[in-house]
Parts: structure tokens; sequence; C-alpha cells
């Protein structure tokens, strides 16, 4: 029987309190009768829920700032509040929410990684809608994703997702934030994800959000390249979720692109950070990205940063542009001695020589 497919629906705060500084419930009950329905058509839900600070904020009776150890103190006062609003309405359908609280430590490490994926299809299986957010509370920046935009971009990954529909207080991405550009023209479709388009993109335009657009374009360049079409959309649109899935609202829609079949490669997309770089010559740049080769010793040319045999390592084209990411199989140290050298010359300069590639075809994803 064929797995039904995954909606991944990423509500950000905006939509959440419909900009005001409390939960709207009016709202999310209306939101969750949209994914109920979307549920009797056959997919399967996966939220990914914003608001626990702004929960957080609306219960506290004494105000406080914006610091980050008060959002994270308002985090974890409102994630409760949040987490038991969504159990309630889910309720009135008849099904229930699984909380799920990540940071970016649960998918660096690919145990933990294939732990998080587990039970979010154990949920999926048993007919729970799985509710995510960043586990705030303790995360600290080094391990945080940061943003819900690219974490929904991480667990689109991990649900395997059809389609991740990032619902915001916008229409979609404009040509300019039109808070502030009267003229900003709404972008229907996306196929490339440049520079140029990165510009358009700014922060968010409110003291509630998190990242603005800059991050929804940050996450939909992560989920499409996992083969998952990305659609962002104005949250407050009436039966938004339903018309994304019917393909009819005004909203920008970034087209999927061929994903890895590999579940190795599908993590490397999900992004464990690189602990490190190698710069490679032209020849070595064509042969990755034209041929399909594995990286060799002979094409790298320098190596930058300190890391082990089996980190995540950057591939840096002599342009200086990222084109690859891949498990190095040797340390900085050796790859600095077997750097330009044929592969048949690794036995004689290594006392231990593991492997006659520097990054495996097979362990490699190219940008
Ligand atoms: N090019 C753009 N198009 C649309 N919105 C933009 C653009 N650049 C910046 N923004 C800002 O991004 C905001 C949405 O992001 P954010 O505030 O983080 O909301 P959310 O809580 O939904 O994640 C908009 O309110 C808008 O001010
Ligand atoms: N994790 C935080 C939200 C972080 C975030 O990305 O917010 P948003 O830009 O509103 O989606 C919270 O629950 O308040």
């Amino acid at each position: 029987m064929q797995r039904p497919h995954v909606v991944v629906v990423k509500l950000g705060t905006s939509v959440l309190t419909g900009g005001t500084d409390k939960l709207d419930k009016a709202h999310m009950v209306e939101l969750v009768r949209q994914c109920c329905e979307l549920k009797k058509q056959g997919y399967q839900v996966v939220l990914v829920s914003s608001g626990a600070v702004a929960a957080g904020r609306e219960q506290l009776i004494t105000p406080c700032g914006r610091s980050l150890i008060e959002k994270q103190m308002l985090a974890a006062i409102g994630q409760g509040h949040l987490i038991h609003t969504w159990q309630s309405l889910f309720a009135l359908y008849g099904i229930n929410v699984g909380q799920m609280l990540l940071t970016r430590a649960d998918v660096e490490d690919r145990e933990r990684y294939l732990n998080a994926r587990d039970t979010l299809n154990a949920l999926l299986a048993h007919n729970v809608v799985p509710i995510i957010n960043e586990n705030d509370a303790v995360a600290t920046t080094e391990i945080k994703v940061g943003d819900n935009d690219n974490l929904s971009a991480l667990v689109a990954i991990l649900a395997n997702a059809e389609k991740l529909l990032l619902l915001t207080d916008q229409e979609g991405l404009f040509t300019g934030d039109p808070r502030s550009d009267v003229n900003a023209t709404l972008i229907n479709e996306v196929s490339h994800i440049n520079d140029e388009l990165r510009e358009l993109a700014g922060g968010s335009g409110t003291s509630l959000g998190t990242g603005g657009m800059a991050t929804k374009l940050q996450a939909a360049d992560i989920a499409r390249r996992a083969g998952v079409e990305v659609i962002i959309a104005k949250g407050a649109g009436k039966n938004v979720i339903l018309n994304c899935m019917a393909d009819k609202l005004p909203g920008t829609r970034f087209l999927k692109l061929t994903a890895p079949k590999d579940g190795r490669k599908k993590w490397l997309l999900a992004g464990p950070k690189s602990s490190g770089q190698l710069v490679i010559d032209d020849g070595a740049s064509l042969a990755l990205q034209e041929r399909g080769a594995s990286l060799l010793a002979k094409g790298v040319r320098a190596v930058r940063g300190q890391f082990e045999r089996g980190d995540v390592i950057e591939v840096i084209s002599s342009e200086g542009q990222c084109i690859a990411k891949g498990l190095v199989n040797f340390n900085h140290q050796e790859i600095d001695t077997i750097k330009g050298c044929h592969s048949s010359q690794i036995a004689q300069l290594l006392v231990f020589a593991p492997s006659s590639e520097v990054i495996h075809r097979d362990d490699m994803i190219l940008l």
C-alpha cells in the first residue's frame, strides 16, 4: 500500500496571534478544521507551530523584555498553553496530537536524526498530528535552528513530505517588503533561488516574527532540494490550507527539485553543520558537477578548518562558491598532506589510508 502524502504546515507567530499580543483561538479553530479536512482527504498533516513566546507573554502578569533569557522563560511558560490549545481543538475532531520539541542538535547527529524521524513516523502511523516547535527553553545559540521556517524545512525532510506550507502575514514573497515598499508585487512562482532573489527577502517587519522572508527563503531552498514543493501564503486567508493544496491561492510557489533517494543524502540536506572546507580546482568541480565523480585528493587545493574523518565538509569551487557537501574520509592534516597528489600515492604518504577518495560520491550532495 502507498504511504499517504505528508503535508507540513508551518504557522508563524504572525498567523497565530493575528498580529496581536494574544493567541487568536478563533483562527486556530479554523486552521484545525482545515487540517482535519485534509486528513479526511487522505493526507497526513504535521504542524510546525510557533507562538510559544507569544503565549507566554499573554500569560505573564508583569511585563518582560525581549532578551534571549526572557524569551526562553516566556517559551517555557507558553509552550504548555500552546500545546494545550492545539490539543483541545484537535480533540473536537477526535484527533490526538503529539508534541515534539527539537533543536538543531537533534538533526545534526545521524542517530538522533533517525530517532526523531522514527518518532515522527510512529505518530503519523497512529493517525496523530505531530505538533513541532523548537525547544526554545533550553536551546542555546550553538544548538538552535533559530527560526521555525528552517525548522519546518528540516521537519519536511524528516517526514518525507510532499508539500511544505509556510503560512505568514503576507500573501507570499514580494519584490520588496510590502510593509515599506508600496510598489512591491507578489512573486507567484520561483524555480531558481539565487542571490538576486535573496536580496528581495528582508527580515521580519514586526517584533513578533523571527527571520521574516529571509528565513522562509532559506527554508524553501533546503526543502525543495529534498523534493518538497514549498508554498508561502497568507495564513489569515479563508480556507488557506485547503486552497494551497488545491493550487487556488495567491501565494509564492517554489518548484521542487529532484531529491536524492538515499536517506543519508537527505540527512546531509537537513543540515548537519560543516566542520571545515576543501577548496578544489576547476577540473575537480567539473568532475563533481558534470560527471557525478567522487572527490579525489588530486583536485584539492586547500584545506580550511580542523576536522576529523567522518565529519561533514563543504566543497568550495575556485570562485569561492559552495558546490557540494559530504562526509570526508580523512582528517584535515591528512588531506593537507595528500592534496594535489594522485590517489595511488596516498598509501605512501599516510601511515593509514582508509580510502582512495577524499569524499565518496555516495556520501556527497551537490548544492
Ligand atoms: N520581500 C518580502 N516579501 C514579503 N514580506 C517580506 C519581504 N521582506 C520582508 N518581509 C517581512 O516578512 C514578514 C513575515 O515574516 P515574519 O515576521 O517572520 O512572520 P512569521 O511569524 O509568519 O514567521 C512580513 O510581515 C514582512 O514584513
Ligand atoms: N519558537 C518560537 C518561534 C520562532 C519563530 O521562528 O517564530 P516565527 O517567525 O513567528 O515563525 C516560539 O514558539 O515562539
